[in-house]
C-alpha cells in the first residue's frame, strides 16, 4: 500500500501550523509524510513577523526530487504565497494527475488568514486559485473566513454555506469541506459541512459537537486536511475522513497547552478512541437539525433508545432466508437468529414472520426480523434490523413503542455516528472480509478498523457481518465484538450441524 503523503505548505516556526502540524498530524493516523515548503514564515504564538516566500525554483526543486523517488498517494497543499507558487504548483500537479500510473488525490487547504488574524498570501491570488487550481483539486477544505475570501458569499447560516460550497463545485473543486471552528451557529456550536461529488455524487454531511471552549487553537485547519489526506491515503472514504479529522481536533483541543505567551498549539496526539470527542451527525429530526432548518422527510418519526437486549453479547448470529432454515438454527442452540429473506409477496410475508416469531417464542431465542418493521410490530418479533438506508421511512416511534428492540447496519465511522443518534439494541459492523451474499463494493471494512469500532461503541453490544467463516470467526472474536454474524458459513456448510458447533467454539 502507498502510504506516502505529501504536503506543499508554508514552515511555521511556531511549530503550531503548517508543514510541522501537517506531519506530525499525518504521523498520528499512520501515513509517511513528504513536504515541499513554499515560505519561511516567522512566527510566534503571538502572531506572524515575517512571510518569507520561497521561490519557485527552489518549491520546484524539492517536487521533483519527490516525484523520482516517491510518489505520493494523497497530496495535500496548504500554503502558497503568491500568484507565481499557484501557477507551479498547478502545472506539476496537473503533470501528476495525467502521467502518474495512480494520479494523486489532491486536498487543498486554502490557508489565507492564520488564527492571529494576518493575511498569509497576497491578495491577488484568488483568482488565480479559482482559475488555476480548483479545477485540480479533489477535496477543499476552507474555514469560514476562507470560504467567505473565495466565494464573496457572506456566511449568515447554513444556506449561505452550502451556496458557497456550490461555487467552489462549479469553480471545479470536487468536494467541499467548510470547517465551522471560527463559525458560532447556532451559538456555542461547532458545525461543519461537507459537500461530496468527489466519490458519491451529491453526498451532503453536517457534523456538529459544542464548541470546546480553549485559547489554544493554533493549527487547527492545518491538521484537520492533514488528517483528511493520511484517512484519504488510507482509503477512507470522505465520509470517514471528515468525522475522524473533526474527533482529532475535538481530542486535540481538549488537551492543548501554550508555550508562549500567546496562543497555544492544538495538540497533536493519536487516533481518536474516546467517543465523546467524536462529532454528531446532525440528521433530520435532531435538535441541530432543527436548529439548522433541515427538512423533515414525510415517513420520518424519529425515536432513540430503543428496549436493550438481554445481554451484550448475543453469540454466534444466523442470519437465514427461510423459516425451514430459522429452526435448525434454533434446534442447535443458537440464540440469535434474522429472518432476512428477499423478493417475496406480502401474503408470503405475513406467514413467514408469523411463524418465525412463534420459533423464536418455542426456542426462547432472540429472533430478528430484516426489512419488515410493520409486520414485526404485527407479529410481536424480539426485534427489527435496518440499515441505513431504510432509517428515512420508517416510523422508529412505533417500533420502540411496540418494545422491539432495533439493530443497526453501519458500514464505517460515519454511519456507525449516525446509528448512535438512535441508541438502537445492537450495532452491526460491516462488511468486515469481501462477500458474495451481498453486493458490498466499497464497504469492505477488515479487521483493523473493527478492533477500533468496538471500543468506541463499547456501550452497545456489537455485531461483526460479511465473509466470516470458521477460520477468521476467532481473529474476529478477539476484537472483542460481542457478536458473529453468519450467513453462508451455516447456508453452505457440507455440514452445518458441525459448522454450528464450531462457529460457536471459535467465539466463546
Ligand atoms: C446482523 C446484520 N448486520 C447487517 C445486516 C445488513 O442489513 P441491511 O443493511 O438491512 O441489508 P440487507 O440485509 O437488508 O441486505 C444484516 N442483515 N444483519
Ligand atoms: C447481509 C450482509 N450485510 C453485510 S455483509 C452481509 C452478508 C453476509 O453474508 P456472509 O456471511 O455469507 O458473507
Ligand atoms: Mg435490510
Amino acid at each position: 500500500m502507498n502510504n506516502v503523503v505529501w504536503t506543499i505548505a508554508g514552515s511555521d516556526s511556531g511549530g503550531g501550523a503548517g508543514i510541522q502540524a501537517d506531519i506530525k498530524a499525518m504521523q498520528s493516523f499512520g501515513v509517511h509524510g513528504c513536504t515541499a515548503i513554499t515560505a519561511l514564515t516567522a512566527q510566534n504564538s503571538l502572531g506572524v513577523e515575517a512571510i518569507n516566500a520561497v521561490s519557485t525554483d527552489i518549491i520546484e526543486s524539492q517536487l521533483l526530487a519527490l516525484e523520482k523517488d516517491m510518489k505520493a498517494k494523497v497530496i495535500k497543499i496548504g500554503m502558497l504565497a503568491n500568484v507565481q507558487q499557484i501557477q507551479l504548483i498547478s502545472e506539476h500537479i496537473s503533470h501528476y494527475k495525467a502521467k502518474w500510473p495512480v494520479p494523486p488525490v489532491i486536498v487543498y487547504d486554502p490557508v489565507a488568514i492564520a488564527s492571529s488574524g494576518d493575511l498569509l498570501t497576497e491578495e491577488d491570488t484568488v483568482s488565480a486559485i479559482k482559475e488555476c487550481l480548483l479545477p485540480l483539486v479533489d477535496v477543499i477544505t476552507p474555514n469560514t473566513h476562507e470560504t467567505q475570501l473565495l466565494t464573496g458569499v457572506y456566511l449568515i447560516g447554513p444556506a449561505a454555506i452550502k451556496e458557497a460550497a456550490n461555487k467552489l463545485l462549479s469553480w471545479g473543486a470536487k468536494a467541499v469541506v467548510i470547517k465551522g471552528g471560527h463559525w458560532d451557529y447556532p451559538s456555542g456550536y461547532c458545525i461543519d459541512y461537507c459537500i461530496n461529488n468527489f466519490t458519491q455524487k451529491g453526498e451532503e454531511y453536517w457534523l456538529g459537537n459544542e464548541k470546546i471552549q480553549t485559547p489554544h487553537n493554533h493549527g487547527t485547519g492545518c491538521s484537520m486536511a492533514s488528517v483528511i489526506a493520511a484517512c484519504l491515503a488510507k482509503d477512507y472514504p470522505l465520509k470517514d475522513a471528515f468525522i475522524l479529522a473533526k474527533a482529532y481536533i475535538n481530542q486535540g483541543l481538549k488537551v492543548a497547552v501554550r508555550y508562549g505567551e500567546g496562543i497555544g498549539p492544538v495538540a497533536q496526539t493519536s487516533f481518536p478512541t474516546n467517543l465523546a470527542d467524536y462529532p454528531q451527525v446532525i440528521e433530520a429530526g435532531s435538535w441541530l437539525g432543527d436548529e439548522l432548518d433541515f427538512d423533515v422527510p414525510l415517513d420520518f418519526n424519529m425515536a432513540a433508545d430503543f428496549a436493550p437486549c438481554e445481554s451484550k453479547s448475543l453469540g454466534l448470529y444466523a442470519v437465514v432466508d427461510s423459516v425451514d432454515w430459522l429452526e435448525k438454527c434454533l434446534q442447535q442452540g443458537v440464540k440469535t437468529v434474522q429472518l432476512r429473506v428477499k423478493n417475496k409477496d406480502d401474503a408470503q410475508l405475513d406467514e413467514l414472520v408469523a411463524k418465525a416469531v412463534a420459533l423464536g417464542e418455542q426456542y426462547n431465542a432472540q429472533v430478528f426480523i430484516n426489512d419488515y418493521w410493520q409486520l414485526a410490530i404485527k407479529h410481536g418479533a424480539y426485534g427489527v434490523h435496518l440499515g441505513q438506508q431504510d432509517l428515512e421511512n420508517t416510523n422508529l416511534a412505533a417500533i420502540k413503542n411496540a418494545g422491539l428492540r432495533l439493530g443497526l447496519s453501519t458500514h464505517g465511522f460515519y454511519e456507525m455516528l449516525r446509528a448512535h443518534n438512535y441508541r438502537p439494541s445492537y450495532l452491526a459492523f460491516g462488511a468486515i472480509y469481501p462477500t458474495t451474499t451481498k453486493d458490498m463494493t466499497g464497504q469492505i471494512q477488515g479487521l483493523e478498523k473493527l478492533f477500533k469500532f468496538v471500543p468506541l461503541m463499547q456501550s452497545y453490544p456489537t455485531v461483526a457481518i460479511g465473509g466470516i467463516d470458521l477460520k477468521r470467526a476467532s481473529q474476529v472474536a478477539k476484537t472483542g465484538v460481542g457478536s458473529v454474524a453468519v450467513v453462508r458459513a451455516i447456508s453452505e456448510a457440507d455440514d452445518y450441524v458441525q459448522a454450528i458447533s464450531a462457529l460457536q467454539a471459535a467465539i466463546n
